[in-house]
């Protein structure tokens, strides 16, 4: 659509977060035990709010994102990173402020949810169901899928239950799943820290092919060569705030000589 580009710069912006707000809520925070039941009725006796802590995860934060970009999010732990891409996906609500996202986006995190009890293969098929592929576009893409996941390279690991696999190559075939799909906007949560060092090479080459073919790509990682070898913008986020965003080399340097790493 023409009324989506941007008049000066030419660029077809994906997300759009403006002076976005997240607050967790917190029941019983400060009891932390006994059943829903009792910290039900606990609630109701109080008649509404007190008795739940509020976290105040993101402040303020604006930006947007364009086609074709990779965008890295750093900060320290606890900085707002997950629950801005989270926010981004449409898994929290806004406290205040809006974001706005072109197309469905696809989070992926190390803990998406796939089935334990399930071998790696119906897994295979269930994520790429979840995603809104076709059966025969799973089937085309099956075993690429499992040669990038790097399963069965030390035997027939695919047709075992995924309980059976470390945690490694869990988060491996995770990835390879989601990113056997062309996404709109893809948001990738510290996955690439979790497989080996081949792995991570083959991870983000397919990063930089997912931007070509006219994507936007959000990675938070605590890894900074893995945010310079994908990604050419950065925002720093630090107690929910947006401290910087800008060219990866210009954040990062900033970031590093702030934390000394
Ligand atoms: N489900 C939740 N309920 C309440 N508070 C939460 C929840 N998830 C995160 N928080 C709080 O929100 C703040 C931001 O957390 P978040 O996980 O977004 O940080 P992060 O930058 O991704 O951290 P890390 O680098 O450690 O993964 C933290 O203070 C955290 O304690």
């Amino acid at each position: 659509m023409a009324d989506d580009i941007n008049p000066q710069e030419g660029r077809i912006p994906t997300v759009i977060a403006d002076e976005l707000h997240i607050v967790y809520r917190v029941n019983g925070a400060k009891t932390g035990k006994g059943s829903a039941t009792a910290a039900l009725s606990r609630i109701v006796k109080r008649g509404g709010d007190r008795g739940v802590r509020k976290v105040h995860a993101v402040k303020g934060v604006s930006f947007t994102a364009y086609r074709g970009e990779a965008i890295g999010l750093i900060g320290s732990n606890g900085s707002g990173k997950s629950t801005l891409l989270r926010a981004i996906a449409g898994l929290l609500p806004a406290e205040k402020g809006k974001v706005y996202t072109d197309g469905q986006p696809s989070l992926l995190g190390v803990n998406a949810a796939l089935m334990n009890d399930l071998t790696g293969e119906r897994n295979v098929i269930l994520g790429g169901l979840a995603m809104g592929m076709s059966r025969e576009q799973i089937k085309e893409r099956y075993q690429e899928i499992v040669d990038f996941s790097g399963i069965n390279e030390k035997g027939d690991f695919i047709s075992l239950p995924m309980r059976t696999y470390s945690s490694g190559m869990a988060a491996r075939l995770r990835f390879s799943i989601a990113a056997a799909k062309d996404h709109d906007v893809l948001m990738i949560d510290e996955a690439l820290a979790t497989g080996d060092r081949k792995f991570q090479k083959r991870s983000e080459a397919r990063i930089r092919e997912l931007r070509k073919e006219a994507g936007t790509v959000f990675l938070v990682s605590h890894n900074n060569k893995s945010i310079r070898d994908t990604c050419d913008r950065v925002l720093w986020l630090e107690r929910g705030e947006l401290l910087m965003d800008g060219p990866t080399d210009e954040v990062i340097k900033a970031y590093e000589k702030e934390t000394g790493k």
